[in-house]
């Protein structure tokens, strides 16, 4: 038989062999991609990260009934303390230590790959009869232990099968010519244009009268309130146009059919029909550690004659340079902007200085609520706009705040008022300048709002067009006044670099080379060996991951698998998470997601909220159903429902708005549920007050607010005195309002406003008792 007596043969065979895998040497002066952006590859064998492969499990022998070729050829059984002492020996070889290295196992992967297959050799009965043979001749010193390495390479091989499509995976996550990706784009000629400047200065005007005269266009916005006003607009003017957005789509004519013109946020960009124009509007947000690889796609991929982009100056160069890679014309015009902007030199200091027109900036919901409270307070009315209320909603609000016949004059607004909604302000009033961020980590971090950030959001003052056509802009607090002005004056960056993205094309060749990996290993492994020029980053893909991970336990096919990862998910809000991994798990079962399961799932009908919690639930809920239109549009016989689905969505906007009318109503029943000491856990809600239909289960209130949290407060514990009533309960409404702080309901200095009206109240309350107790001859609670 051939594999008799292969002994020191084996190792010449294992010598050649090494020659033959021994992995391509980096390329020099490539970069690596990494989630960090972009770095220099290294120059050892392993320029990537191998702990990142994870091994794949191999079964050993254990079938004492297998017959024992191998026994039989050699005629000797394998002592396993010996087989072991030689194994341990091959280990400890420097010779082989540095055949593995050349084979592309560096001190990881030579470390793993032992472990595997000495637990193999060991665990396993009846082994291959020529290892059999390999480890007896070793046994009887017949053999060296340098004869051991081919098979522990091979075995090497199948525990980690990247070592022989190492070539096949950097090439297809080669990303230094994103541009090449685009065969449809490259194969026709692009005009490109660039409307630069401040905001407000008509850039989205101008390209945008050049998309409605077009034959055919597509706006692509950063915003679905922009894509639906742009549609909106371009509608009104007579030109059918339709809306696309992840979970929206609306055709301008009656028989359905997509009409010539095509308004859809910029990650629903079509890149394979033509147009005669694009415009991709806030061009600068190509840079965005999160989304910014939706307008790379759109530069590089649109098919259109002409592409109009719309953003600061910053990112001119950045452009310029990706034209040169595609060898395409570039046009920049140049805007002023049309209204003027002032900065003020006094802070607003109090908010008995609020004037009709002024918007007051916060960074967290729970500063929105406070001040919107204090606002009305003092008898005044106030829109309000956060970022998770629905679109209908912010409208709402926006309409509201704009409307000159309506009392509503003042606008409290987190900085999603940045970008987008057309608003009549004459004052922009930062109530701070911290702004959380996620950095490309995904980590969140405090930090100074940026000069661009800054410009943005103050530009909004004094929009062209509006009865307050000069604006000015201004802080909250004297401390922060400089610091403003200093901001703004520093010049904007250039923007350096393009995000980019891993395609579900690219990740289906990896899952193909790697058929073991789970999906959120083979993105890690893509982004490590993928190499990229220095003008793109690796977006960061924390929240696909998540999904990933959170879904890889459930049997999907890849493309299914990929899309739902892409599914537009805030990990933070875990009913949205739970309500995701339920309609997965109805998917894998093949079982249609209904109407009926979802409303269900959500506990639809809902009533109107009465505490901000409520409010809250109601805005998960919508994302809910967010997710449902979205996953609907990509897998329709699954998710059949969107049309009733988009029904109730809408009642639950219309349901939203209304009790965003009555926010402060809502804010003072949750503070009086708070100092009564109620509704802190979802188990203390008592059943009357959850919304009608709520299901048992309902998310955690600290499950349900998204994206405020605040940092731990830092004032002194409560302490409870023992047998001391009051003063437990006291202490017991602290501890509840340091929760609260901590789940970022309220902030500490309106956790510390409250804290003096319950000093008074109990004051008074505790002169009232002070009687009562007398007349009832027993301690009462205030
Ligand atoms: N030439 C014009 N004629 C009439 N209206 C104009 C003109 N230019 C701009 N506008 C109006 O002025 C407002 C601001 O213009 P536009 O939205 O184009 O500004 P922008 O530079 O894109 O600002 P942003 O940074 O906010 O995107 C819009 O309502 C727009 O319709
Ligand atoms: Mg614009």
């Amino acid at each position: 038989m051939s594999f008799v007596r292969l002994g020191r043969a084996v190792v010449r065979v294992g010598n050649a062999y090494s020659l033959r895998t021994r992995l391509r040497p980096p390329v020099a002066s490539s970069l690596t991609w990494t989630q960090r952006g972009f770095s220099r590859s290294k120059s050892s064998t392993s320029d990537y990260d191998t702990t990142l492969f994870i091994p794949v499990p191999i079964k050993t022998v254990n079938n004492a009934d297998d017959i024992n070729v191998g026994f039989e050829l050699t005629g000797e059984p394998l002592e396993k303390s010996e087989v072991l002492k030689a194994l341990n020996r091959f280990y400890k070889r420097k010779e082989i230590q540095t055949l593995g290295a050349e084979n592309g196992l560096d001190n990881h992967l030579f470390h793993q790959g032992f472990l595997s297959f000495r637990k193999w050799i060991v665990e396993s009965d009846v082994l291959p009869p020529e290892v059999h043979i390999m480890l007896s001749d070793i046994l009887r010193g017949s053999g060296h232990v340098d004869d051991i390495f081919p098979y522990f390479m091979q075995h090497c091989k199948q525990i980690f099968p990247m070592l022989d499509c190492m070539d096949d995976l950097r090439k297809i996550s080669d990303s230094r010519d994103p541009a090449s990706w685009y065969s449809e784009a490259r194969a026709i000629h692009r005009k490109i244009v660039f409307h630069a400047g401040p905001t407000n200065s008509g850039k989205t005007y101008h390209a945008l009268e050049r998309f409605s005269q077009a034959k055919s266009g597509i706006y692509c916005g950063p915003l679905k309130l922009l894509a639906n006003e742009v549609h909106q607009k371009t509608n009104d003017r007579g030109v059918p146009c339709d809306l696309v957005t992840g979970e929206e789509r609306v055709y301008a004519r009656e028989d359905g059919q997509p009409s010539g013109h095509v308004s859809c946020t910029v990650e629903m960009t079509n890149i394979h029909q033509p147009y005669e124009v694009a415009v991709v509007d806030e061009i600068q947000m190509i840079k965005d550690p999160q989304r910014g690889w939706a307008w790379t796609r759109a530069l590089l991929g649109l098919c259109a004659e002409e592409i109009h982009l719309c953003g600061e100056p910053a990112a001119i160069d950045l452009v310029t340079e990706m034209m040169l890679s595609t060898g395409e014309e570039l046009e920049v015009r140049r805007y002023k902007r049309l209204t003027g902007l002032t900065y003020l030199k006094e802070p607003l200091g109090s908010l008995n200085n609020l004037r009709p027109g002024d918007a007051i900036v916060c960074f967290s919901k729970a500063d929105i609520f406070q001040l919107s409270r204090q606002i009305e307070a003092m008898g005044k009315e106030c829109a309000v706009i956060y970022g998770s209320l629905p679109p209908g909603t912010k409208l709402a609000q926006a309409k509201k705040f704009n409307n000159p016949d309506d009392p509503c004059k003042i606008l409290v607004a987190t900085d999603a008022i940045g970008m987008g909604i057309n608003l009549s302000i004459k004052r922009v009033i930062f109530n701070s300048l911290i702004k959380p961020t996620l950095n490309e980590k995904g980590e969140k971090e405090m930090d100074n709002l940026s000069t661009s950030q800054a410009l943005q959001i103050g530009g909004r003052a004094g929009r062209f067009g509006t009865h307050f056509q000069d604006g000015e802009v201004t802080t909250m607090h004297k401390e922060d006044l400089q610091t403003l002005h200093d901001i703004v004056q520093q010049p904007v960056e250039p923007i350096e670099a393009a995000g980019l993205h891993p395609t579900a094309e690219q990740v289906e060749m990896f899952a193909y080379q790697l058929p073991d990996a789970s999906m959120s290993n083979l993105i890690d492994i893509f982004i490590n060996l993928a190499q990229v020029d220095s003008r793109y980053f690796v977006c960061n893909i924390e929240d696909f991951k998540f999904l990933a991970d959170m879904i890889q336990h459930i049997p999907l096919n890849l493309r299914a698998r990929y899309v739902f990862c892409c599914a537009p998910i805030n990990k933070k809000q875990p009913f949205l998470c739970t309500s995701f991994l339920k309609f997965a798990r109805q998917f894998s079962r093949g079982e249609p997601i209904t109407f009926d399961w979802v409303c269900r799932l959500i506990g639809w009908p809902v009533a109107m909220p009465r505490t901000i919690r409520e409010l809250m639930y109601l805005e998960s809920i919508h994302d809910v159903l967010d997710v449902y239109l979205w996953l609907s549009y990509r897998f329709m016989d699954m998710f059949p429902d969107g049309g009733l689905i988009r029904m109730i969505q809408r009642e639950l906007d219309l349901l939203i708005q209304e009790s965003v009318y009555r926010i402060t109503r809502l804010i003072r029943q949750s503070e009086s549920q708070t100092s009564s000491g109620t509704s802190v856990s979802e188990d203390e809600i008592p059943r009357t007050r959850r919304p009608k239909g709520h299901m048992s289960g309902i998310p955690k209130f600290d499950e349900m607010v998204e994206g405020v949290k605040v940092s731990p407060a830092k004032h002194g514990a409560t302490k409870t005195i023992e047998g001391d009533s009051e003063t437990e309960e006291r202490g017991h409404k602290h501890r509840l309002s340091d929760k609260l702080v901590q789940e970022g309901v309220i902030t500490q200095s309106m956790l510390d406003k409250l804290r003096k009206e319950w000093e008074r109240q109990s004051d008074s309350d505790g002169n009232l008792n002070n009687k009562t107790r007398k007349k009832r001859g027993r301690k009462s609670k205030y």
